[in-house]
This record gives C-alpha cells, structure tokens and sequence, in this order.
C-alpha cells in the first residue's frame, strides 16, 4: 500500500530506471521514442516508421504543412497516398469499401487513397480527413494498392489523439538520418499502449479532504513515456480493507473535461463521478482512478468532433467511428496496474460497462462484484444512455 516513504523510494527508482551501469533501459528507450514521434506528428513533422518490410515516411493529414508535404515527395520511392480507416475511406471514395477488400481493410485497419496534385496541399488533406468538414469531393479520389507499415502509421496518428489520417510512402533506409527526421520501430509503436501502461508508477500523494468525503488522498501516477499523469483518489479506509483481503469499492472513470468540470447535460460523467465519491465515502472505503483517457481514449478534441457529428445525427458510437476511431479505444491495462501498485488486486467495481469488468478481468484484478452505477437522464442525455444499453450492452 502506498505510503509517503515508500513513495520516495519509487520515484527515486523510476529516475534511476535509465540510468544503471549497463545503460538505458530499452523499454523506456522505445517509450520515449515513440513518445517524441507523436509530439513531431502534432507539429507537422514527418516522421519514420521502419520495420522488417521496409520504411515508411509519415505525417498527419491534420497538421502536415507545405514544408512536411515538401519533404515527404522528395523523399518518397512512390507517390505518397493518404491512409485512412475504412469508415473514412468509405466516406471519401463515395462508396462502401467492396467487402473482400474491407475485411483486408478491418484486418489491416487502413485504406490507401491515391493523391493527384490537386488534392496535394494541406487543405485539401485536412479536408479528406475531417468528417465534420463534410464536404465531399465532387469526384471520388481512386484506391492505391496499401503500403507496408500501414497500420502501424495509423495507430501512431491515434496515440496523437489526432485524425487517424496520414500521409505516406516508402522511402530508402538510411533517409530519415539525411533529412533529420525522427525514426521509430514498427513493433515500439505497437507495444506503446501496453508497455506504457505496465511502466505506471505513483510520483506524489497529498491528503485533499472533499466536500463529499473528508478522508481522501490524492495519488499520481506517471509512465516511463513522461505522458500524462493518470490519478487515483484513495477515500476511507482502503487500505486496511485491502491489507485484510477484501474487495473495496473501485471505480474506473474516464476523465471528462465537458462533464466532470463543466457539468455537461450531454453524458452522464458529472454525477458518475460525484455519485462515486458519496458513494465510497459512505461505503467507508473507496478508490476512484481518475483516468486520463478522455472521450473513451479518442482525447477532447475528437470528442468535440464526435459531438458535432453526433449533431448532425450519429449516435455516439457511430461518430467516433466516422472519425476512423474505434467505439472505445481506452486500454484497461492503466486501471490494472494502478490498482495494483496501490495493493488492492480485488474489487467491487462501479460500473455499468461490461467491457470494464471484463478489461480489468484480464489484466488480472479479481472483480468480486459489480456495483449498478446509474442516474438519472437529464433531457438532453436521454439518447447516449439509450445508445451505451443497446449499442454497448450497458447493464441496467
Ligand atoms: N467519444 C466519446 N466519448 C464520450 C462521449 N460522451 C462521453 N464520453 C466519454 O466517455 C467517458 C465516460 O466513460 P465512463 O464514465 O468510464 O463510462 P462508461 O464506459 O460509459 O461506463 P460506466 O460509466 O462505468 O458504466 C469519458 O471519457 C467521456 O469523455 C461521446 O459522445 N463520445
Ligand atoms: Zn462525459
């Protein structure tokens, strides 16, 4: 269980991690790699994603400028083409993606889109890219035969929680040096989620007493990527509960800025997660992991996207698919290691999602029980409940 000395001891060993005599650690050599990768990719940097089939130059539809395009036709063997997923790509091409093609497409999770000159200029990327900029062109663009490293390109667009849209092409090896770009390993950028998650360990606690329950803590918890924090609130008695073998009450919840912060009629996060804490308080015990996983994992950004797509008629479901994103992309691995570093590997867990009590079932916590965690609709949230029961099998 997390004590002020024992937290000393582990931030001490997480900054001596990189450091001992043989010389850094190769995971947290990938983690920051990729890591920066993402950063360049916000900016509008190509970056290089190598890997036994060959090299892939690459850069965000969303961000990529004049410069990014410049550099990657130069640097390119054949014409750089766009890759989307296929819900996108069956919007821009005006048509279902042919069904042999899109279970390869499923597989591969990417189509690739031929980019004549005209559709060459940031613009126009950004234009293909973004759903809610709906806004079709006149003539659908043609296919292009996939390029290798494809999927591996789009997941490292989703880990920006930017538009899983890029623009790509083989390049010679060796290129990236010439053209000091950044470079990072097809199976780093695959790993990232789950090693990312494993290397989470807790950096500082304060006592913040809450107006619903005096008795809380506040730890965080950062990864090896020097990512974003993930926070846990201790309430009550955890850790003796814990330490006598019992499950507390737990609940895995998402941040949501709109919700959480600003009370937000369009979900139900506000009184999920004050409801929470009453709850915990009462109960006497509690941990609530304030994750760091926005918009279920698509980040704030797309989640505005989705809502303005979910205006113009998509359920919640179906929008962050149109935005090339899967309906949930959250890795439960987070909650899993952070519940176990604080020592409670059993639960009770506050949910209506049987996606959660599954996830954190396989990353190896022992769900003892699952607490309904349900309120009210509000009016103008009626449809995402009704849509979490029938199209995510929310129990009520
Ligand atoms: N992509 C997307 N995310 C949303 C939308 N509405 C709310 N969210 C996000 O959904 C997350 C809320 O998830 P949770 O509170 O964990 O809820 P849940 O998965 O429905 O499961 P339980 O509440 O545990 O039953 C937050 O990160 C919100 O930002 C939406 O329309 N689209
Ligand atoms: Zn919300």
């Amino acid at each position: 269980m997390t004590s002020p000395g024992n937290l000393a001891s582990s931030s001490l060993a997480a900054s001596r991690r990189d450091a001992d005599s043989t010389g850094p650690d190769p995971q947290i050599l990938a983690l920051r790699g990729v890591h920066r990768a993402v950063s360049d990719l916000r900016r509008g940097t190509p970056v290089l994603i190598h890997g036994a089939e060959g090299a892939l130059l690459v850069a965000a539809a969303e961000t990529v400028g004049a410069l990014g395009l410049a550099t990657l036709s130069e640097a390119a063997l054949t014409p750089p083409v766009l890759l989307l997923a296929p819900a996108r790509a069956a919007a821009v091409l005006h048509r279902p993606v042919p069904q042999a093609q899109a279970d390869k497409a499923e597989e591969v999770g990417a189509v690739a889109i031929r980019l004549p000159p005209a559709l060459f200029d940031p613009v126009s990327l950004r234009r293909l890219a973004d759903p809610v900029v709906e806004d079709l062109l006149p003539e659908a663009p043609e296919r292009a035969p996939l390029p290798p490293l494809a999927r591996a390109a789009l997941a490292l667009g989703k880990l920006g929680r930017l538009l899983p849209a890029l623009i790509a092409a083989p390049v010679p090896e060796g290129i990236a040096q010439r053209l000091s770009l950044l470079t990072v390993s097809v199976a780093d950028v695959l790993d990232y989620p789950a090693s990312a998650a494993s290397s989470l360990r807790h950096v500082a606690s304060a006592q913040v007493p809450l107006e619903d329950a005096p008795d809380a803590r506040i730890v965080a918890f950062r990864a090896a990527d020097g990512g974003i924090e993930h926070l846990a609130i201790l309430i009550g008695r955890v850790e003796e509960v814990a330490a006598a073998g019992g499950a507390p009450l737990v609940r895995a919840h998402s941040e949501c800025f709109t919700g959480d912060l600003l009370g937000s009629l369009r979900c139900d996060c506000g009184p999920q997660l004050r409801g929470a804490i009453k709850r915990m308080a009462a109960d006497g015990a509690g941990v609530l992991l304030y994750l760091a996983q926005e918009g279920r994992g698509i980040g704030l950004v797309n989640k505005l996207r989705a809502y303005t797509l979910q205006d113009q008629g998509l359920d919640t479901l179906d929008a962050n698919r149109a935005l090339g994103y899967g309906a949930d992309e959250r890795n439960f691995l987070v909650a899993a290691t952070m519940l176990r570093e604080l020592g409670v590997p059993k639960v009770r867990l506050l949910t209506n999602n049987p996606d959660k009590l599954a996830g954190l079932a396989a990353c190896g916590i022992e769900i003892e029980g699952r607490e309904a965690h349900q309120f009210e609709a509000n009016g103008v949230n009626d449809h995402y409940l009704e849509t979490k029961a029938r199209r995510f099998g929310h129990l009520l």
